[in-house]
């Protein structure tokens, strides 16, 4: 197990809703777990007015998003859990003198004993990132000769290429690549991680892993959830930067990239960087309307509930050109892949919440059995990463009796099969790598920009191109049905039924 030194965190942004809702929530269950160093505290710090004692009533004692895991445990416990968090009144504005902070920081470091390791978690509105790593170095908080000194990015990294490619630079003045951490808070779920060990620890699947073997790879991210407060964030930035520019390409890049030659962070963001940089970007209007499809949801009845749509929720511009659903088509230029379309979708408002990749396989070349519905046989591998984790392969067999009569059948995994194992959070995990200084699971410099590199000309073609169009679709659908023309040539887009194995299909093939 690796070593986690003593150390501190410094969270700006501290009275927000992600300090609140995940951060503190997760600290909690690493205390639990006994995960945290021995000699160990968190500094809140915001513009709002609190003391340290307001402080932890808000996020601790009075915090809904802890009471579940607080309510049994005794007052000694919680407090002891309490205790190690202060805060630290900012004043107005993040830029600003840091000087206070510094002494409050060397103060708790002393009375600590805290050794002067410090993470600093930028949790505030992203427009303050830079500003904050400048202001931290002017008063040399960001020095490594007494302790090392990491910097924890939230997204978004970025608006486009240009906005990402300019906070890198800006970030880089003051801190170092291996001191940034860039959170995706996809690549600390259980099951994207599995995927590494899926493809690379089995003899099974990496032979079948490419263009000979596999037809065509198609993910989906559904989130039954609309915008809900967040509308007036994500009118500014769409289905396209919230979820596919990030999290989804990052699960794209682990499907897509080569065996790491080793396990460590670099050897595996090596890869993945390459991944990212082999997606055929898109550049002619043709092929960007051919390719890419985005929608709203408009409003809707979900089991007689009279559901807003887009327009109307708060925060939200009535006459928004902002999309709730994006499908992208793709390729992937190299040896590996090519020839292979992804099909990616990512949606609010879709009739379940449910994140997953299907690898659809080729059919045999000679088909043995044949029957009028044999096209519906064919051999998928699908990793659901939320809910219900797990694997599942799909494959014929044959149902006993005369003739062939062939069944689907499902070789199945879930983690919660696993009930010895405590599967962490995808905050707590992130938490808990950046302060043994691990940093595979987030983002690299080169990863993000490359990301942006591939979503940038689908941005500018939505903004700014001719006659391209806004769909609709119902909340609580699957998207608008001109979606279905983006698959056509494969078939469709799978439907993926609350329960995992629950899609029996079943065909008679003679
Ligand atoms: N909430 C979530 O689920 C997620 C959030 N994120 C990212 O994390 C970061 C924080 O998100 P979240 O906690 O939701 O944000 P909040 O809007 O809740 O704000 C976070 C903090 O920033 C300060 N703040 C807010 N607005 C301003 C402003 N205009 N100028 C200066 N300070 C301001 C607030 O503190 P005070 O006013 O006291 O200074 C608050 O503590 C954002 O970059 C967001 O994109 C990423 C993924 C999910
Ligand atoms: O980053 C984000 O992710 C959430 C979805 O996360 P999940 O872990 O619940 O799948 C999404 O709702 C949000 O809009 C986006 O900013």
């Amino acid at each position: 197990m690796k070593k986690t030194e003593n150390q501190m965190l410094v969270i700006f942004g501290a009275s927000g809703d992600l300090t609140a809702r995940k951060l503190i929530p997760s600290l909690f269950n690493l205390y639990m777990a006994d995960q945290l160093p021995k000699n160990y505290v968190v500094l809140g710090v915001s513009r709002s007015n609190l003391s340290d004692e307001a402080y932890r009533e808000r996020v601790v004692y009075n915090s809904s998003f802890l009471t579940e895991k607080t309510k049994n445990i005794d007052e000694a416990k919680l407090k002891g859990f309490a205790d190690k968090l202060y805060y630290e009144d900012i004043g107005d504005d993040y830029d600003t003198d840091y000087s206070n902070l510094r002494k409050r920081v060397e103060s708790l470091k002393e009375k600590h004993n805290t050794s002067g390791n410090i993470i600093y978690y930028l949790s505030t509105p992203p427009t303050l990132y830079e500003t904050i790593a400048h202001r931290l170095s002017e008063v040399r908080m960001n020095t490594q000769n007494n302790g090392w000194k990491r910097l924890i990015v939230e997204k978004p990294f970025g608006y486009s290429l240009e906005t990402a490619k300019k906070l890198n630079k800006g970030l880089h003045q003051y801190f170092k690549e291996n001191q940034i951490y860039r959170i995706d808070h996809y690549l600390g779920k259980e099951t994207v991680q599995n995927l590494l060990v899926t493809r690379f620890s089995n003899s099974i699947f990496e032979p079948l892993w490419n263009r000979n073997y596999i037809q065509h790879v198609e993910i989906t991210n559904a989130e039954s959830v609309g915008v809900e407060k967040r509308g007036g964030y994500y009118d500014k930035s769409g289905a396209l930067r919230d979820m596919f520019q990030n999290h989804l390409l990052q699960i794209v890049s682990l499907v897509v990239m080569e065996p790491p030659i080793g396990s460590e962070a670099e050897e595996i963001r090596n890869e993945k960087v390459k991944a990212l940089k082999s997606l055929r970007i898109m550049t002619d209007e043709k092929e960007l309307a051919e390719n890419t499809i985005r929608a709203q949801y408009v409003g809707s009845t979900i089991k007689g509930e009279t559901v807003k749509g887009y327009r109307d929720e708060d925060g939200v511009d009535p006459n928004s050109t902002t999309e709730t659903y994006a499908a992208v088509k793709f390729y992937v230029d190299n040896w590996r892949w090519h020839g292979v379309p992804f099909y990616v979708r990512t949606a609010k408002r879709m009739p379940t919440k449910v994140t997953e990749i299907v690898i659809h396989f080729k059919k045999p070349h000679h088909q043995i059995f044949k029957g009028s519905e044999m096209q519906e046989m064919d051999n998928k591998l699908i990793v659901r990463i939320q809910p219900d984790e797990g694997i599942l392969i799909k494959f014929g067999v044959k149902v006993p009796g005369q003739g062939f009569k062939v069944e689907r059948a499902n070789l199945d995994f879930y983690y919660s099969s696993l009930v010895e194992t405590y599967v962490m959070e995808a905050y707590e995990r992130l938490l808990l790598d950046c302060m043994q200084g691990d940093a595979t699971l987030y983002a690299r410099a080169d990863e993000v920009e490359a990301a942006w590199e591939f979503v940038d000309p689908i941005l500018n073609y939505w903004k700014n191109g001719k006659d391209v169009r806004m769909y609709g679709y119902g909340a609580g659908a699957w998207g608008p049905e001109n979606a279905d023309d983006l698959i056509e040539e494969e078939g469709y887009w799978r439907n993926p039924s609350e329960n995992l194995a629950d899609d029996p299909g079943y065909c008679v093939i003679c």
